[in-house]
């Protein structure tokens, strides 16, 4: 039979779980609000979608931010590569309906 104080335990962890999931949410609800902007500025004035230079600075950033922060770096990058190809999709759906407009 399980403790009880393990099932409470379990309980509230979960709590906190659940209020962090909602938090990584909207956070990148927030980020993805500010991609869609940069994804129209770039077809408006004809950048291209992706800027490798800037994702291997953000790369470097993260895994530095991750390691400080006990989080294993290349969880961290294949997060963020994960999260970055998502967005370079949706600026070269942005840079389509410019061009067919
Ligand atoms: C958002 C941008 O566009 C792309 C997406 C990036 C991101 O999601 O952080 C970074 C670089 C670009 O490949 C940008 O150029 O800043």
């Amino acid at each position: 039979m399980i403790a009880e104080n393990a099932t409470e335990e379990l309980t509230r962890l979960r709590s906190s779980i659940d209020n962090i999931d909602a938090a990584l949410i909207h956070l990148l609800a927030e980020r993805f609000k500010c991609t869609q902007q940069v994804g129209a500025l770039k077809a408006r004035t004809g950048m291209p979608p992706a800027d490798k230079s800037r994702e291997q600075a953000q790369v470097a950033r993260l895994r530095a931010l991750a390691a400080d922060a006990g989080l294993d770096p290349v969880f961290a990058e294949k997060f963020l590569a994960f999260v970055i190809a998502e967005v370079i999709h949706h600026h070269e759906r942005l840079a389509e309906a410019r061009a067919a407009d």
